[in-house]
């Protein structure tokens, strides 16, 4: 009934046939060059790993976390982001899958961010910010909520390299009738 996707030929073996690249390296020649509004933020490419420490007045206890980032282009200006947490117990060892999310980080001009980013609690935000010297501030421009989701009105995110293979992060909230204050903290390590 459908015609088939062409053959292409390709060294990867997915049958999409365009690279996705985890660096600003062309990667002997696999990866496309990153699109030169990239350049404020290719310092964020690849993965990342760390754990972090939560907390909202909400809640009964604070709690530590690990988490993994990864950045990812294609050659257009835009970031491929996704993030999963998980809790950890009081020896450092997993407790429960925590929050995850995904979405894209489109640069305009002057460092300029729009962020789309969604995540399986009913949670869709658009962000806009700024990439500048190293650091990414985001805030929120829009949130969608599906029927049952918690109700999150805005949030506020920021990313500051240090170094070459360091990444620290915050995540501010206004939610379940809280003003803005601090949910999460963490710093993470390139994981390669
Ligand atoms: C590293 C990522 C995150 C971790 C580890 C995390 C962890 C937690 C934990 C442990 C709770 C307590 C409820 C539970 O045990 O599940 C919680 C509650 C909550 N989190 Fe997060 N969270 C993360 C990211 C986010 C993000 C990105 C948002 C929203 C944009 C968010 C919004 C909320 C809300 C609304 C609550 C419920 C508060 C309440 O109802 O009292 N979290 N989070």
């Amino acid at each position: 009934m459908f015609d088939p996707a062409p053959e292409h030929r390709s060294a990867s073996p997915s049958p999409y046939p365009y690279a996705e690249s985890h660096s600003g390296d062309t990667e002997a020649g696999q990866a496309p060059a990153p699109h030169a509004l990239l350049v404020p933020v290719l310092g964020l490419l690849g993965r990342w790993r760390g754990r972090g420490r939560g907390e909202y007045p909400t809640l009964s206890a604070d709690f530590t976390y690990a988490q993994e980032v990864t950045f990812s282009h294609d050659g257009r200006p835009f970031l491929r982001y996704e993030a999963r947490a998980w809790l950890l117990d009081a020896d450092d060892a997993p407790l429960r899958p925590a929050a995850r999310e995904s979405g894209w980080w489109r640069l305009q001009p002057d460092g300029r961010v729009e962020a789309l980013v969604t995540q399986p609690t009913g949670i869709a935000e658009i962000a806009v910010g700024h990439a500048v010297d190293g650091t990414v501030d985001l805030s929120t421009h829009g949130v969608a909520l599906t029927p049952t989701a918690k109700d999150v009105t805005a949030t506020r995110r920021r990313y500051t390299l240090t170094g070459d293979d360091t990444l620290t992060f915050t995540h501010d909230m206004a939610a379940v009738d809280q003003p803005m204050q601090h949910h999460l903290s963490a710093r993470l390590r390139r994981t390669r």
